[in-house]
């Protein structure tokens, strides 16, 4: 890296934009946007609505691979993913050889989304100014034909039309550059701006975050940097990319819940709304949502065939987030419980029931190991559970799976997990193995059924499985 916070310079080539994509892709997998990394690339509208076409063909390339994709998204995807040649070539950083045919094609797919992915961000500047000057030298000879007039302005000596401005550079980059605080890029090596996670939906609202690290700043110079902050944003160079919402939280670590520290909203609305299988789903900035939302349809529709669910079924939704997948569910069964450990994603989702008009779902804030076990010695009747469970890379607490493994009327479990590898593996475990007095798993063995991977994140290893389990 070129760069610490403290210089305000600019990290240099190829490093800061590998930065970059890591980060970018590192947050697609956590949440559903990307986050662009502080003093490495830029906010910039026009390079969000890239990544979003990315996203979306990525999409449609999945699509093409199952069989779904329509002629017209085939042509589309077509222009910007080529197919895979048999052998990947080894990487390189030469830009010209990222446009040759020899390169893998996932370089060929930066290099038509993003041609200056390998460049730092000072050079790309260069770059775009050359470019520029190149399309005014164009100008004035083509004006030159026209007019078949001698040119005559201040700059006909340097073969431009008009005074050529340097680039204005992109709009997140250039407010920490103005900033009098430095970039917090490792916590021991101090600074304040850490990272910015941008939220956009269907409709084009873009909810941005800002995360903040508060060192000993005291109250009103905090104050001050949020009032510029907002200003940037709603009246300076940032109010072009006309943010429904601008949050800001400080954090001292590397994630903070709401309650831990507040996201405070300074301008705009307090959430954002995604449209999701005719549901209108409202999302709180620290609420999850998945990664792109026609992915999650696709996923959404996996569970729900897999679920088996009749008019009597009890649906348990467990590590629910914003309910979405139990709201999808409801028209199909008695009733949903959600459980979620994310108060506002809590909020969010008895706000989504009500708003949607379904009354058979309720939800249950706090952690799944505490509220599940209550919750199922509560359950009256004889009816049959579904349950799902949802839970991030972490996976399930053991008094969970052990809650699950031993209540009895749970006879059909679909585990969706974006790491099965991991802790997940346990969990597993624990809901097949045979019965163990000593770990209090009881109940009778659940036995996998059914897997079913998909692929919500194109272009990476990744894949989100969706397990059936049945007993
Ligand atoms: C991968 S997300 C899935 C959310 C939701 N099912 C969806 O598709 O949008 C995992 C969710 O589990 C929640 N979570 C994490 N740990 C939890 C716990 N101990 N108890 C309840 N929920 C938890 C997170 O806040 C997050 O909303």
């Amino acid at each position: 890296m070129g760069v610490t916070g403290r210089d305000k310079t600019v990290p240099k080539v190829a490093v800061c934009f590998a930065r970059a994509r890591v980060v970018v892709w590192v947050r697609v997998l956590l949440g559903w946007f990307p986050v662009l990394p502080l003093k490495s690339t830029m906010y910039s509208p026009v390079w969000m609505r890239s990544l979003c076409q990315h996203l979306g063909h990525s999409l449609a390339r999945k699509r093409f691979v199952s069989g779904l994709a329509s002629d017209e998204e085939l042509r589309r995807n077509a222009t910007v993913c080529p197919p895979e040649p048999k052998s990947r070539k080894k990487k390189s950083r030469n830009v010209s050889a990222l446009e040759g045919e020899n390169s893998s094609w996932e370089e060929r797919l930066s290099h038509a989304v993003t041609p200056l992915w390998t460049v730092g961000y000072e050079d790309q500047l260069k770059v775009k100014f050359d470019g520029q000057k190149k399309i005014l030298q164009t100008l004035v000879s083509r004006l030159k034909e026209v007019s078949g007039e001698h040119i005559t302005s201040p700059s006909t000596r340097e073969d431009s039309c008009c005074p050529l401005q340097p680039v204005v550079p992109s709009l997140y980059e250039e407010y920490i550059k103005l900033s009098p605080l430095d970039a917090c890029l490792l916590f021991h090596q101090g600074g304040h701006w850490r990272e910015i996670t941008v939220r956009t939906n269907r409709t084009g609202d873009t909810m941005a975050i800002v995360t903040f690290h508060p060192q000993d700043l005291s109250q009103e110079e905090l104050c001050l940097q949020k009032e510029s902050l907002k200003e940037f944003f709603t009246r300076g160079p940032g109010a072009v990319c006309n943010l429904t919402s601008l949050y800001f939280q400080e954090s001292t670590m590397t994630r903070c819940t709401h309650e831990q520290s507040p996201y405070q909203l300074l301008h705009g609305e307090p959430h954002i709304f995604e449209e999701l299988l005719g549901l209108k789903i409202r999302i709180s900035p620290d609420a999850f949502f998945q990664v792109n939302t026609a992915g999650a349809e696709v996923l959404y529709k996996t569970i729900a065939e897999l679920s088996h669910v009749s008019r009597n079924t009890v649906f348990l939704d467990v590590c629910c987030g914003t309910g979405t997948i139990g709201l999808s569910m409801a028209n199909q069964v008695s009733e949903v419980l959600g459980i979620e450990l994310i108060e506002n994603a809590v909020e969010d989702a008895k706000w989504n029931a009500s708003f949607n008009g379904i009354s058979n779902c309720k939800f249950h804030s706090g952690k799944a190991e505490v509220v599940l076990p209550e919750l199922l010695l509560t359950l009256q009747g004889n009816h049959p559970f579904t349950a799902v469970v949802n839970p991030s890379r972490a996976g399930l607490h053991y008094r969970v799976t052990r809650a699950i493994r031993n209540c009895r009327r749970i006879r059909t479990l679909v585990y969706v997990s974006c790491k099965p590898q991991g802790e997940a593996m346990r969990n597993l475990l624990e809901l097949c193995c045979p019965t163990n007095d000593r770990k209090k798993l009881t109940g009778e063995p659940f036995t996998l059924k059914m897997a079913v991977p998909v692929d919500m994140f194109p272009h990476t290893n990744h894949c989100e499985l969706v397990l059936l389990f049945e007993r």
